[in-house]
Formats: structure tokens, C-alpha cells, sequence
């Protein structure tokens, strides 16, 4: 049954899932675009030719990664914009400026000119009205503990071989980041809340959540 319908979720809506590394934003991608049949835009990891560098030595590869995951996450916005919506997207592109590189910025993994160069790109190409912010953006929190269980199970070599000391550092900037987060409506789910893997049918109220939450911001708006 399309979900979509059934909760009165607009055809061109746009929801992007955000989320610390391992959180299970891929996971929601795919369980939510199933459920209200759009499109999925998800980052490249696989074929990234930077990501296991970046993980070898940060100093060196940290502004190089962060161009190039900011020139993949524009095109796929010039993607998802063609379309005219019906998207859900893993990761948001806020969560690179306001996360990653403000991060190894400030620990000393990006040097300040770079930083400077990164920051005033994304600016110029992001925070400008014609930028179309997305519809919704859902923040999936959850513990340390939780998290970094799932980074384990999920067993990509570089982020196993990365000291926790950089999961729980995120952890924690996350926290702050989506507390003064306001591009655009925020709706959070607790990773305790639903389970996925084992029940496809959580899926469901979550739907119903969003609908209501995406149908009260419109009236709101309108007003
Ligand atoms: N609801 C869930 N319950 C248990 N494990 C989950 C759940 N959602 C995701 N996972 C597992 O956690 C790991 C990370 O999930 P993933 O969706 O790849 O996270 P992200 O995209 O945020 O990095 C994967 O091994 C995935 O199977
Ligand atoms: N902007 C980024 N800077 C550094 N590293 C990043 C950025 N965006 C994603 N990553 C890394 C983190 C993970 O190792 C992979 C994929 O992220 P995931 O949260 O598992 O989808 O890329």
C-alpha cells in the first residue's frame, strides 16, 4: 500500500534524514522511500576517492573531501530539483558545513584558509534564497553506546580503525548542532522508538508522524 496516499503526503515533497555516522540514515532512506515511493538520493561511499584517505590522514585530505562531498550533494540537488521533489536524501548538506569541516577546523585537521575557501563556497552556493531547502529534515538521535555498536556491526575498515574519541566528539556536536538547527522544520525520532530491521510495518506510524508534522507546518506557513 502507497503510504504516501493513504497520510496525504504531498508528491513533491523533499525530506532529508540527518544523523550522526552509523545513526541508520541509509536505513531510513531506503525504508521511507519504499513506503511513500520517491526517489532516494544517498551519498557515495563506495566510490568516494577520497573517504579512505581522509580516514589515513585528515590534515591532508580534509578540504579535499569536503569539496568534493559539497560538489556531489549540489548536483544531486540540481537532480532532486528537475524531478520537481518526490525525494528522500541521507544526509543533508547543512551537516558537512555545520558538523564535519567546522569540526576538523576547529581540532586542527583543516587548516584556516581552507576552512575560510570551504566556507565561503558553500555560502555563495547554499545559503542564498535560491536555494530550495528541503521540506522536512528528520533527525535520528540515539546513545554513544548505540551508535558506536552499529559503526562496529556494520564494519567499514576506516571507521573501525578510527579512535572513538572521534565518534563521541561528533556525538556531541551533533547534539548541539540540531538544537540551533532552523533551515528548515525538524522532526526527531529516537532511534529506540522503531525498529526497522526486525518489523517493516514501524515504518507506518513514522509516516503518519511526518504527515502530520509536514500538513501543520504548510498551515502554519499559510497563515
Ligand atoms: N533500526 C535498526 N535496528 C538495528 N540496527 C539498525 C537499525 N537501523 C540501522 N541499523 C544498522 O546500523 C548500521 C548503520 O546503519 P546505516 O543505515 O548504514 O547508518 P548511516 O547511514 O546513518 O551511517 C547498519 O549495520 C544497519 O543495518
Ligand atoms: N562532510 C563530510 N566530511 C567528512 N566525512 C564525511 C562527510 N560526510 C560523510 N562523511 C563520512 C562519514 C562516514 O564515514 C561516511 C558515510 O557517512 P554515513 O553517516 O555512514 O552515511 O562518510
Amino acid at each position: 500500500m502507497n503510504l504516501r496516499k493513504k497520510f496525504d503526503i504531498p508528491s513533491s515533497s523533499v525530506i532529508t534524514i540527518a544523523g550522526t555516522v552509523g545513526i541508520g540514515k541509509s536505513t531510513m532512506t531506503n525504508a521511507l522511500a519504499n513506503a511513500l515511493n520517491f526517489r532516494t538520493s544517498f551519498e557515495k561511499v563506495d566510490t568516494n576517492p577520497y573517504l579512505d584517505k581522509f580516514y589515513e590522514d585528515f590534515d591532508r585530505w580534509s578540504f579535499h573531501l569536503q569539496i568534493y562531498f559539497l560538489a556531489e550533494r549540489f548536483k544531486e540537488q540540481k537532480r532532486i530539483f528537475e524531478y520537481g521533489g518526490g525525494f528522500i536524501q541521507d544526509r543533508s548538506i547543512y551537516e558537512d558545513t555545520g558538523i564535519f569541516a567546522k569540526m576538523h577546523y576547529e581540532k586542527g585537521t583543516m587548516n584556516p584558509t581552507d576552512y575560510e575557501t570551504y566556507t565561503s563556497l558553500f555560502d555563495a552556493m547554499v545559503m542564498t534564497p535560491y536555494f530550495p531547502h528541503p521540506d522536512l529534515l528528520i533527525y535520528l538521535e540515539g546513545s554513544l553506546d548505540d551508535i558506536l555498536a552499529r559503526i562496529k556491526v556494520r564494519g567499514r575498515p576506516m571507521e573501525q580503525q578510527t579512535p572513538i574519541e572521534y565518534w563521541t566528539e561528533m556525538h556531541r556536536r551533533y547534539e548541539n548542532w540540531i538544537n540551533q538547527f532552523n533551515a528548515c522544520p525538524v522532526l526527531r525520532l529516537n532511534i529506540n522508538e522503531y525498529d526497522l530491521i526486525q518489523s517493516e510495518e514501524s515504518i507506518e506510524p513514522i509516516v503518519e508522524r511526518i504527515s502530520s508534522f509536514i500538513n501543520h507546518t504548510k498551515k502554519v506557513r499559510r497563515v
